[in-house]
């Protein structure tokens, strides 16, 4: 769950760029990138870091140009090296450039064809490098000459469609031929655009999150459908096309838990009204599992439950209150690479106020319960600070599945709720009760807010793929290499053997 942004103006676009990353920030804290066109040349800059971090004064200003795209980075697949931060260029055809949001289920697949069919070498272990040359190697093919019309591109995208597998939502930049955006056949993850009227003609915005456009003064357009591609060119003429044979739209349902800011509106639902459902659902099972005066006190666990946690306490009639305060200048910690970082910044960033936990029945609202890091050191927490008893909610059901399509849970091991029963993770976060939502009420609490919604991506929840080429072997595969990260894959292996092949042969 990266953010993606890009944007075709009037004027200088590397300001706006840097603002709207700085919105999309909550989704991906590792790294930050920039790359802006001015007269048919690339200028960009990235590392690894915030976006505040990554960018100083020098670095904006040889950001040039009125067209770019930007990507705020975690990492899914690869590593969280700098050489694997976007935007990825490529030179040929015509120079491109790419960023990213979502995982590719058949990178390795793809990395093979190109390097045996077309002699790329793709220089990273990074799926968006992969999926840059594939799009690369289409447009190629697609045109002839110097020339490159949107239905080229157009075309370019369809094969892409055909060939790549998994979540992608895209931005990218054709030298001297405009800005390009598209969504994978599935609608996995978001993308949206949005125009600003100015004296000098309609400017583009397009956006993993409706918030960056409100954000930046542009007026939101539209969601980009599943499959759909829209083009840009030099005379920001707006070009549209739907790329994909049978788009269907199943939008992340984490998304709704917790990636996205809760003030924007993903694929015509609100986010933060999908929270409150969220909390109104989890409260009708609470109310079944707890006798009325057996909570003293509703308690969210800032940030991303506070929405569910506040609608959940109205319904149930029971006071709501802070009880943790959050450090502000401490990232999201579920984002954080690495099991310890993740373990020490849950107690850097909350801190319990005890007067609002001595001697009380508190019940702990969180948005999701994915590795328990969160959930295991706030119920302590809450004991140290005096609570009597510590229950715990989840608005989410349990995680018992890992997540390929651009969350990074990709082993089952890693999940608290894989292989336990509701009692099990109770007593391993350690607390006296817990409540899951449940899936079909997740599902209902973001179709109520848009009843047009009725198919998600909740893998993470169900167990189920939407693309169809998710297997238990491939999952076997995919946690082999995570426990593994130094064995090669068996596409690699077979890389090796073609080059030594060749080597003979010479
Ligand atoms: O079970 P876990 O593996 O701990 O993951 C779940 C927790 O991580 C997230 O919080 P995070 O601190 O990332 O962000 P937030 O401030 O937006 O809640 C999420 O809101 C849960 O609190
Ligand atoms: N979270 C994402 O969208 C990640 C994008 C891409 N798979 C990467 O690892 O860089
Ligand atoms: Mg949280």
């Amino acid at each position: 769950m990266c953010g993606i942004v890009g944007v075709v103006s009037n004027n200088p676009v590397n300001q706006v760029l840097y603002d709207a990353l700085l919105l999309l920030q909550h989704r991906g804290q590792d790294a930050a990138g920039i790359a802006t066109s001015h007269s048919n040349m690339f200028s960009m800059h990235k590392a690894n870091g915030l976006v505040r971090d990554v960018f100083r004064t020098r670095n904006m200003r040889s950001l040039q140009g009125n067209s770019g795209i930007g990507h705020c980075r975690y990492p899914t697949a690869g590593s969280s090296s700098e050489e694997e931060a976007q935007p990825f260029y490529v030179n040929a055809p015509f120079g491109i450039t790419l960023a990213h949001n979502g995982n590719l289920t058949n990178q390795e697949q793809l990395k093979s064809e190109m390097f045996r069919n077309d002699r790329r070498h793709i220089n990273t272990d990074s799926d968006s490098e992969v999926l840059l040359n594939v799009l690369a190697h289409e447009i190629q093919e697609s045109t002839t000459g110097f020339t490159l019309d949107p239905d080229s591109i157009f075309k370019a995208v369809a094969a892409v469609h055909r060939r790549v597998r998994g979540a992608y939502a895209v931005v990218a930049q054709i030298a001297g031929h405009g800005l390009l955006a598209f969504r994978d056949p599935f609608g996995i993850r978001p993308l949206c655009i949005g125009t600003n009227e100015t004296d000098n003609g309609t400017e583009y915005l397009v956006a993993s999150e409706s918030v960056a456009l409100e954000g930046m003064g542009f007026r939101f357009l539209r969601d980009i459908a599943p499959g759909e591609a829209v083009f840009i060119d030099m005379d920001m003429k707006l070009h549209e096309r739907q790329c994909a044979d049978n788009p269907s739209l199943n939008p992340c349902a984490f998304e709704y838990v917790y990636l996205a800011r809760p003030d924007s509106i993903l694929d015509g639902a609100s986010v933060y009204a999908t929270r409150l459902k969220m909390g109104e659902y989890l409260a009708d099972k609470v109310r079944q599992q707890f006798k009325s005066g057996e909570i003293d006190v509703v308690m969210p666990i800032p940030d991303s439950s506070r929405p569910a946690a506040i609608q959940l306490a109205l319904k149930l009639g029971v006071e709501y209150r802070e009880g943790f305060i959050k450090n502000r200048y401490i990232g999201r910690t579920f984002l954080m690479p690495g099991q310890a970082i993740r373990r020490k910044s849950v107690r850097q960033k909350l801190n319990a106020i005890g007067s609002e936990f001595k001697g009380k029945n508190v019940l702990l609202v969180d948005d999701s319960i994915v590795r328990g890091t969160t959930s295991q050191e706030i119920v302590q927490m809450a004991r140290e600070a005096g609570a009597r008893n510590v229950f715990f909610a989840s608005a989410a059901p349990p995680v018992l599945f890992p997540n390929v399509y651009g969350i990074d849970m990709p082993t089952r091991d890693e999940l608290i709720a894989y292989g336990r029963s509701t009692e099990e993770v109770c007593r391993e976060i350690t607390a006296d009760a817990l409540v899951y939502q449940d899936v079909d009420a997740l599902k209902r609490a973001i179709s109520d807010v848009n009843p047009a919604l009725t198919s998600f991506e909740a893998s993470c929840f169900d167990g189920v793929y939407v693309t169809g080429d998710v297997t238990p072997a491939y999952l076997d595969r995919l946690e082999f290499a995570r426990h593994n990260p130094k064995a090669a894959p068996a596409e690699d292996a077979a890389r090796t053997q073609l080059n030594l092949n060749l080597a003979n042969a010479e």
